[in-house]
């Protein structure tokens, strides 16, 4: 059972109005971890392939410096100086198998990236249904869009240019080291290794919280533009209509510069990191000559073996440099990640019953003593309320604008579960019946139902995928859309622009309710489904589902009240409140709220 919520407000904390605290880094990688296990083998590869990339960049630099250093040595004893074949050859060698190293780990790691991506966006919307449709109560779609967009790009990071150079960072640095100790000089190494933990292990981190707060209020600020352009886009109409087009313009560059302002100081830390971790990189090099001259000096290594390590090292700069701007870069990936993280760990809030319900032509829907308030509102939208719908009939919601008709229907789906009270189908409490059991025999024609870009067969389908295409085209001809579909240019199979743009407002409505009627509910909530339609089509159309929905119960959401006397219940809502509930005839005999309404109405 489904949580409920005392008193009027909800103060549910929701990840997306009031996230969840931040999980521990530690929490974070071992979830970006589990949920992308699948690419970690090619994760693994790609690292290996980048260790020995880097340590045989290393070592052609190396094999170089001995070469040039060679070289110098036979000028200045008057010697010949002749190819080194050897030393050319294991150059020639070592190219090759770098640039073969090279390919591998772009290739895996490209597969990486891409596979985590796709993955992650997986989570998301897999983390979304569940928790649908209440996330959509209180989520700003464009927030939502930015979670699985580029909060997720942004992950990316954490993938293709993380894991990686994180490794190869310790890895490599520590090998040449070794390497330059063993066939060189123990102080040598150790100075060189003095400098490179300073550059890799010490100066990427200064800074970092800072940075990881300012990334935060910069994803978020981010967050917002996403919002304000999706606003502005599907707005665009009401935007250049009212002539508010430069106060968008002028809202969106305040928006700019709040991200601008929230990403300075990350800004700030990133150049001052990578100045310092070049100056110490480099620095090491130079300290490595410094120790180890008097060693050359006193014959106990050669110039050659001191010059092959001191280039190795120079080459380690890059290493370093890699590491820093992993460290910018990854402060943003992992702001985008929490917000990802707090989307996949939200509460859920309306939990799925076990409960079946037999298919049945009509059944029995009681709001019982229902109040409730949507997320974040301190107002109950229902205060109360009790009403029946009873099994084959029509039952009417009216009432002024605000007065809580539609979340009424909106419950009765369990887009969300009331503070106070219960929904019966059947006697039975909807919140213990199974989801898909209850959006099968409930079924809801929404004041803005969403068309898909498909064909107009696979939008009417979406409501019952077996239906065949006869059984497609009856439901639109009750819905009186079937006119309208064959005059398009491949009638049933044309294809519905985005958002379904290329049919009318009055056409959209029409398609969804046959939609709803090819799915054949036992109750079906009807919100406003004419209100596009002049009085002439909204007659017929009536008509044809009464015709078509005799024996069904139907909830009618409407301020069209001319049509109310054919109702066999009202309800009549006023502020939340039932006021007044009876027959049409017993209501307006009563000079009640419904008599008043129609006689407002004119
Ligand atoms: N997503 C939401 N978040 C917060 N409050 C909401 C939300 N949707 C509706 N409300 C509020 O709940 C109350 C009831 O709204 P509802 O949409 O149920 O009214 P209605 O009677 O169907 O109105 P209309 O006839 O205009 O469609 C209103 O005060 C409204 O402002």
């Amino acid at each position: 059972m489904a949580r409920t919520r005392p008193g009027g407000a909800n103060e549910s904390a929701s990840a997306l109005s009031s996230p969840l605290p931040p999980p521990s880094r530690r929490a974070l990688i071992g979830w970006l971890l589990g949920v992308t296990r699948p690419v970690l083998a090619p994760l693994v590869g790609s690292t290996l392939c980048r260790i020995a990339d880097l340590l045989l960049g290393c070592a052609i630099m190396a094999i170089g410096a001995v070469a040039v250093v060679r070289a110098g040595a036979q000028a200045a004893s008057g010697a010949h100086i002749g190819i080194p074949w050897d030393l050319a050859g294991q150059l020639a060698l070592a190219s090759l198998l770098k640039a073969a190293l090279r390919y591998g780990e772009q290739f895996l790691g490209h597969f990486v990236a891409f596979k985590a991506l796709e993955l992650l966006r997986g989570e998301i919307f897999a983390a979304l249904i569940p928790r649908a449709p209440r996330v959509m109560l209180e989520a700003r779609s464009g927030d939502l869009l930015a979670r699985a967009t580029k909060d997720v790009d942004r992950i990316e990071v954490f993938f293709a240019h993380t894991f990686a150079p994180a490794v190869s960072a310790v890895v490599v640095p520590l090998s040449v080291v070794g390497v330059v100790g063993a066939t060189t000089s123990w102080p040598v190494a150790l100075t060189a290794l003095a400098f490179l933990v300073a550059a890799i292990g010490v100066v990427p981190a200064l800074g970092w919280r800072a940075s990881l707060a300012s990334s935060r209020r910069a994803v978020v600020e981010r967050a917002g533009l996403t919002q304000h352009v999706t606003d502005s886009i599907q707005g665009m109409a009401e935007v250049v209509g009212y002539g508010r087009a430069e106060e968008r313009l002028e809202e969106m560059g305040a928006i700019d510069r709040a991200i601008q302002a929230a990403g300075a100081p990350a800004r700030r830390w990133t150049a001052l990191r990578r100045g310092g971790a070049q100056l110490l990189a480099l620095a090491g090099p130079a300290a490595m000559i410094l120790v180890g001259a008097d060693g050359v000096r006193a014959g106990a290594f050669s110039a050659a073996a001191l010059a092959g390590g001191v280039a190795a090292v120079v080459r380690l700069a890059e290493t370093a440099r890699g590491v820093e701007e992993l460290a910018a870069a990854l402060n943003a990936s992992f702001a985008a990640a929490e917000r990802v993280w707090a989307t996949a760990h939200s509460p859920i809030e309306v939990v799925d019953g076990q409960g079946e319900l037999a298919r049945a032509g009509s059944h029995e829907l009681v709001w019982e003593g229902v109040s409730y308030a949507y997320p974040g509102s301190p107002k109950l939208a229902l205060d109360d309320v009790s009403v029946r719908a009873a099994a084959g009939r029509w039952t009417c919601l009216v009432g002024v604008s605000g007065s809580g008709k539609t979340t009424m229907g909106h419950l009765a789906l369990r887009f969300d579960d009331p503070a106070a009270g219960r929904i019966l189908l059947d006697g039975v409490d909807i919140r213990g019946l199974r989801g898909d059991c209850l959006r099968r025999e409930v079924a809801l024609v929404s004041q803005s139902a969403h068309l898909f870009r498909a064909s107009v067969l696979d939008n009417l389908r979406l409501a019952a995928p077996g239906a065949s295409e006869e059984e497609a085209r009856r439901a639109c001809q009750d819905a009186g859309i079937h006119d309208d579909i064959e005059a398009l240019e491949s009638g049933y199979g044309t294809m519905i622009g985005e958002r379904g743009a290329s049919l009318s407002g009055g056409q959209r409505q029409r398609l969804a309710l046959a939609r709803a009627l090819l799915a054949r509910p036992g109750v079906i909530v009807l919100d406003e489904f004419t209100s596009h339609l002049d009085p002439a089509l909204d007659a017929r159309v009536r008509s044809r589902v009464r015709e078509r929905l005799a024996g069904t119960t139907v909830v009618e959401i409407t301020h069209r009240l001319q049509w109310v006397g054919g109702a066999d219940h009202v309800a009549v809502l006023d502020g939340g409140r039932v006021v007044e509930q009876g027959t049409p005839a017993a209501l307006m005999s009563a000079g009640g709220a419904l008599a008043r309404l129609v006689a407002r109405e004119g």
